[in-house]
């Protein structure tokens, strides 16, 4: 019952906050709902009551027609309504939806990787909103049948107590046992439910993995199909598994209430036919059976609705919990002074959230003012996750970053993200026109001279002119009809086009040339020199040619600054860097491939050499 409670306080509040009208909605489907079916019970044992009392057959014609045309009305008008009111709920689903990806889009980034919260995401999601049977939709649809049901119960209990009180309340306490089976059953639901979450997850992964266009040459080449279908059938035979033993609980619940209700009406019947046999009329009879009837069938009801409207509720829940977890409170108001940034990581570790040894462990360096910073090192050694704490997006476990001598906890967040433009690994262009993909503005505000200059130094205006709808064409064509795929090579330029657009005071790009052609590379690298003289820069490659034309070089290693300086200096030390120069040099060098004992081992051995 508190369930309940609580989740209509929160969705009286929804409908307050969204569309007020649905309140007078409710009331009258409650009137009609009530009245109706009363006046079904009503009309035989009044009928009978006419004839007893030797009304003329007009008479009895005219409460015929008059009674059914108010049942009709009603029904009608109960029917409407009840139809009249779904695109207003669907109205409140959306603004629901809206604050949960609100919500969704503004946690600290570490909840974005946190698999429990994705989790509690999903549930918010999916039982508060999309599924019509568990949620908000079904907690309104079901409560107002049980509010019905409630008042039926009330005014039929005040009819049926009147002849018997016993009566009544053994009808009532056998009832409330159903209801008590029913909500056990439920409650082991709504625990499940976590297995379902999980399972849930999984498939939508691998559902969603089956789908991309980018897999079907993986999935056809490497023969994946086996294994994705097997992993499917697994998480499915575990969602079988927890929806198998729930629908246990509920047939044992539904088979202790049949037997209840049985019981129920063989008690009740029993009585009125007594009461027959021992001289009461037919029409009070009538009335009497029907209206213990109609009680028995209001009591079914509220154990019926009770249960949905409880299941309704546990979604709502679900969508609370997820929308009142906290957020972390952006105590800092500082904003970044808009100026050259020097950077300085004094004693840095990180740690992720619940992984067992640091990603980073004392990391101490400077970058100074509009310095090109190049970061090199083997796969894992944490310098993406560098970028990640200098962007702010995550906090060190112990130690300092400062910008201009200001550690950047006081900073302001979002000020903090504006003046850095980053073109992550893993970035990718959106299904937006291709100049709100560059500007992320909104079209009034976009400086279109820019947006061409960027794509120009980006080596894409030509291809942008020749789109059929130029700068306005979509970049994917499932949103729009004239919309185009760009390649993997173009959305890294698009992207770098969005980071120069943005004339930041750090630019950071995290290795940028993977999927660029060699033209294209050098053509960034021009690029990124040209912007780079205006700010603050650092360029992540694994590609060492690339780090050359850096001020200095940062080569990290199983989450270490293991060595530092210019290209020409760390060459000279005869380090790491050295020997994975010359392992990616030789590739290039005439002959080179013959040099097996450096350039058939991966970067990751001459790590383990060092
Ligand atoms: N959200 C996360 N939670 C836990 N561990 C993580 C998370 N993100 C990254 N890691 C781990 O941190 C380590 C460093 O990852 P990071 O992405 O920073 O490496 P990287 O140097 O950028 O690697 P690459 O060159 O392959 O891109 C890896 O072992 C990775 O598994």
């Amino acid at each position: 019952m508190k369930v309940i409670l609580r989740a209509t306080k929160e969705t009286m509040q929804h409908i307050a906050k969204y569309r007020r009208s649905l309140f007078v909605m409710i009331i009258f489907i409650w009137i009609t709902g009530v009245l109706a079916p009363f006046l079904q019970v009503v009309l035989p044992s009044l009928f009978l009551y006419l004839i007893e009392t030797q009304q003329s057959f007009a008479t009895l014609m005219v409460y015929a027609g008059g009674i059914s045309l108010l049942v009709a009305i009603l029904d009608s008008a109960h029917n409407y309504l009840m139809q009249t009111y779904d695109p207003k709920m669907y109205v409140i689903k959306c603004k629901l939806t809206l604050r949960l990806y609100e919500k969704a889009m503004h946690v600290p980034y570490a909840q974005v990787e946190d698999m429990e919260y994705r989790q509690l995401l999903n549930r918010a999601q999916t039982n508060g909103i999309d599924n019509s049977s568990v949620g908000f939709e079904h907690f309104v649809r079901n409560g107002m049948e049980l509010l019905i049901a409630v008042t039926g119960f009330f005014l039929y209990a005040i009819v049926f107590g009147s002849m018997q009180l016993w009566l009544c309340a053994l009808v009532v306490t056998l009832s409330l046992l159903s209801i008590w089976f029913m909500s056990k059953a439920q409650a082991y639901e709504h625990v499940r439910k976590q297995d379902y979450a999980k399972a849930d997850q999984q498939l939508q992964y691998y559902h969603h993995e089956v789908k991309l266009p980018g897999n079907g040459k993986d999935i056809r080449i490497f023969h994946l199909q086996d294994w994705l279908l097997a992993k499917i059938r697994y998480f499915q035979k575990c969602r079988v598994e927890v929806l198998q033993e729930v629908e246990r609980k509920y047939l044992w619940a539904k088979w202790g209430s049949t037997f209840l209700s049985a019981a129920r009406n063989l008690i009740v019947f029993a009585f009125f036919l007594h009461e027959l046999v021992n001289g009461m009329s037919v029409s009070v009879f009538v009335f009497y059976t029907g209206a213990a009837a109609a009680f028995s069938g209001w009591i079914s009801k509220i154990v019926n609705f009770y249960n949905e409207t409880r299941r309704g509720a546990l979604g709502i829940i679900d969508y609370d919990t997820y929308m009142d977890l906290p957020i972390e409170e952006e105590g800092a108001t500082l904003n970044v002074p808009d100026e050259d940034m020097e950077i300085v990581f004094d004693h840095v570790s990180f740690r992720y959230p619940q992984a067992e040894k640091d990603t980073l462990t004392d990391i101490n360096f400077t970058i100074h003012k509009k310095e090109k910073i190049g970061i090199v090192g083997s796969n894992g050694a944490g310098k993406t996750t560098l970028i990640k704490l200098l962007c702010g997006l995550y906090t060190p476990t112990s130690g300092r970053i400062l910008i201009n001598g200001i550690d950047i906890k006081k900073f302001a967040k979002e000020d903090l993200f504006t003046h850095i433009a980053a073109v992550f690994q893993d970035s990718c262009a959106m299904a937006y026109s291709v100049k709100k993909n560059v500007a992320c503005k909104t079209k009034d505000s976009i400086d279109m001279d820019l947006v061409w200059d960027c794509l120009e130094r980006c080596e894409l205006k030509t291809k942008v002119e020749q789109l059929p709808l130029q700068e306005d064409t979509y970049i994917s064509n499932q949103i729009s009809e004239n919309g185009v795929l760009f390649s993997g090579g173009e959305q890294q330029k698009l992207l770098m086009a969005r980071a120069l657009y943005r004339k930041a005071n750090l630019l950071i790009l995290d290795e940028p040339s993977a999927a660029l052609d060699a033209l294209a590379e050098a053509a960034l690298y021009e690029n990124y020199e040209r912007a780079a003289k205006e700010c603050t820069s650092i360029f992540i490659s694994h590609r060492l040619a690339s780090t050359r034309f850096a001020n200095r070089i940062l080569l990290f290693d199983q989450g270490q600054l293991k060595e530092m300086g210019t290209h020409e200096t760390l060459l000279q030390q005869d380090g790491l860097y050295a020997r994975m120069f010359e392992a990616q040099a030789s590739y290039y060098q005439e002959g080179g491939m013959k040099h097996e004992s450096t350039t058939t081992r991966s970067v990751d051995d001459l790590a383990l050499d060092s």
